[in-house]
């Protein structure tokens, strides 16, 4: 597909992130190539990869491992690279005058760390106050979804699901709290499978001290960090 015409894909549906500092990193030609023929190329560079490490991909339980990787990144992991796959969010006028929070919590994230490849699991805290429009409560975790899958990292994820969600409801008091494990430290180098990370974007009115605890105290987080 043209540049041009995804260029006016992302604008027409208002990709919030685009031309911020939250914006994913990634080439102008990015979509030029089909998923299958992305698909393609990936697994011969993981055949690639396969080889060089000595494994034998004649082996009944390797043979299909290419495949299987690159269609799991372009299709599953890395999808939510492409605009065409951002969610659309229906969203409704707030006729019942609903003036207080609202917290979708606990939302399963299941994103990919960019510096090493490695999962990143965990939970998205989500909330916002309707200035006169209100969001689809599923949206809100189809969002979350959408910017974990690319490769990431937990600041900017969490940056862009507020945007996004601002961009959507029409105003700018959305807050975003994720709490993940990153299999990078948990798994690997350090080994420290305890820790996680804790990242936090407060728009609008969350920046204030008594909104900010309210949402805290939704999703049972300490203001301690
Ligand atoms: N700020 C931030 N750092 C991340 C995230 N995910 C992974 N990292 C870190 O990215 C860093 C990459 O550092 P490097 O020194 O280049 O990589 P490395 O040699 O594999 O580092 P070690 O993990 O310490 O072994 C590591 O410290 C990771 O823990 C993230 O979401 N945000
Ligand atoms: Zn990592």
């Amino acid at each position: 597909m043209k540049i041009d015409k995804i260029l006016n894909e992302i604008e027409e549906m208002g990709d919030a992130h685009a031309g911020s500092s939250a914006e994913t990193p990634i080439r102008d030609d990015a979509f030029e190539k089909s998923d299958i023929e992305k698909i393609d190329l990936i697994k011969e560079d993981v055949r690639h990869i396969m080889e060089t490490l000595g494994l034998d991909l004649t082996d009944d339980s390797l043979k299909g491992t290419p495949m299987r990787v690159a269609k799991m990144f372009v299709n599953e992991i890395f999808s939510g690279l492409h605009p065409k796959r951002k969610p659309k969010a229906s969203v409704f006028e707030n006729k019942y005058k609903y003036g207080e929070m609202l917290v979708e919590k606990n939302i399963t994230v299941y994103s990919t760390c960019e510096h090493h490849l490695l999962p990143i699991v965990g939970k998205a805290h989500v909330g916002y106050i309707s200035n006169g429009t209100v969001v689809g409560l599923s949206k809100m975790n189809r969002i979350v979804d959408y910017f974990a899958k690319r490769p990431q990292v937990q600041e900017r994820m969490t940056m862009q699901i507020v945007q996004e969600l601002q961009n959507v409801l029409g105003t700018e008091d959305v807050a975003c709290v994720v709490d993940a494990k990153h299999l990078c430290v948990n798994s690997r180098g350090i080994r420290d499978i305890e820790s996680s990370t804790v990242t936090s974007e407060f728009g609008g009115k969350f920046k204030q001290k008594d909104i900010r605890r309210e949402f805290l105290d939704y999703i049972k987080l300490d203001t301690s960090f």
